[in-house]
């Protein structure tokens, strides 16, 4: 790796980490709801369910101060590293709000900024999405500054490394099943059809359905090498929490509760549930995973602990830093070595034409080859 020094990340002169957005105080959850959902078709009853889940947490979601002990946590690292790039915190669904932090950096002087996103996956919902959010912040922002969001990063070192540590922890906690626990790894159900659309097809023609492929390979990847440190070889399975959506339209499956439900029918007697499709303890973890899975263990007679998420794990921040050194590299006509771990190679810096395609029809998106 090159030497620290304030050049390695020219062309940058900023990073924007860009998030989700959650309610600060109960007043915001209803308002934070009609944000996430406008158009969608959610149905009622679900929006007054999730409203509950957060009035549960004292109408407070800890998405934004995790974000900002990340954001905190990136900046030590940069002051550390010799690293002069000032950080900026977006939410696509709350405040700070992308439009707002994007007119911010442009009165500060930015030019061209790297985006991080707390997501690690490729779909509509958790890529897209966020793409088609940064092309209308910078088309109602006059001299916008430039926007290149860094790749997908599910198969990062940085990200799977602190994952296997919190299943070792998280075994050592189960003391009476720790030698046949099963591994519960746990994402965002998506409708099957916005899971088959996801990525693009590649140059070798390899098939969508990206999503799904990503989380097995960092499933995959984990489980081998947490059996690496064991010597145990754990069973494992990928399920999916926090469904929405009308009940007619198909969803990932299996939810976690019912494959609780199933694996308790077969006498297994702990489970370690792991948040891979999340990167910090936020709303669905600490509702739909701490909470309401957590009663089902219970209630089931099973021992479960939950694995810590990525947080603030120096791994996870040092991601960050070479993710961005890594495109300022390519970005000045170098070839940066591209870390990826598992069955799927590093992402492209641009996403592919129509990747995870917008099930409610094309949208204009920044940072793709055709925008
Ligand atoms: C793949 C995925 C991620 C992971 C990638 C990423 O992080 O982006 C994610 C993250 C999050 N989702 C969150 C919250 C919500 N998601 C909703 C609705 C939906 N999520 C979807 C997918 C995803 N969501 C989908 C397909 C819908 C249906 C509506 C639509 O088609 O868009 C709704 C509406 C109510 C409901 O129906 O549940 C809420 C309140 C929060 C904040 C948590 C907090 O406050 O701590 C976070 C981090
Ligand atoms: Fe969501």
């Amino acid at each position: 790796m090159n030497p620290p020094g304030a050049t390695d990340v020219l062309p940058y002169d900023a990073l924007l980490v860009l998030s989700f957005g959650g309610p600060e105080k109960p007043e915001d959850v209803v308002p934070f709801l009609e944000n996430v959902t406008r158009g969608r078709g959610i149905p009622r009853e679900r929006l007054e369910q999730v409203g509950e889940h957060y009035f549960l947490f004292g109408g407070r979601s800890p998405i934004n101060d995790q974000n900002r002990a990340l954001i905190a946590a990136v900046e030590k690292d940069f002051a550390e590293q010799g690293i002069d790039l000032p950080v900026y915190f977006g939410n696509r669904n709350w405040d700070p709000y992308l439009a707002d932090t994007l007119a911010t950096m442009k009165a500060d002087g930015v030019r061209r900024a790297a985006v991080f996103t707390t997501s690690a996956y490729s779909s509509w919902s958790s890529c897209r999405q966020y793409r088609e959010n940064l092309f209308d912040a910078v088309a109602e922002t006059p001299d916008a500054p430039r926007l290149d969001k860094l790749r997908q990063y599910y198969n990062h070192p940085g990200f799977i490394e602190p994952v296997v540590d919190a299943v070792l922890a998280a075994l050592a906690e189960l003391p009476d099943e720790g030698d046949t626990a099963r591994l519960v790894f746990v994402t965002h159900s998506i409708p099957t059809e916005m899971s088959e659309t996801s990525g693009s097809t590649d140059p070798n023609g390899q098939p969508r359905g990206a999503y799904v492929r990503q989380h097995r390979s960092a499933v995959d990847e984990v489980a081998r090498r947490v059996k690496e440190a064991t010597g145990r070889a754990h069973r494992h399975d990928l399920v999916y929490c926090s469904r929405s959506g009308a009940p007619s339209t198909p969803w990932l499956e299996p939810d976690v509760n019912d494959h609780l439900e199933e694996l308790a029918t077969d006498g297994v007697g702990g489970v370690v549930m792991v948040p891979i499709g999340f990167v910090s303890d936020h709303m669905e973890v600490i509702y739909d995973l701490d909470t309401e899975a957590m009663a089902t263990a219970e209630r089931l007679g099973m021992q479960a602990v939950r694995a810590a998420s990525a947080g603030v794990d120096p791994r996870f921040v040092a991601m960050i830093r070479d993710l961005v050194l890594e495109r300022a590299a390519a970005e000045r006509g170098e070839a940066p070595e591209r870390p990826a771990v598992g069955s799927m190679p590093a992402g492209p810096d641009l996403c592919g034409a129509g990747c995870c395609a917008n099930p409610r029809g094309p949208r204009p998106a920044l940072c793709g080859v055709d925008s």
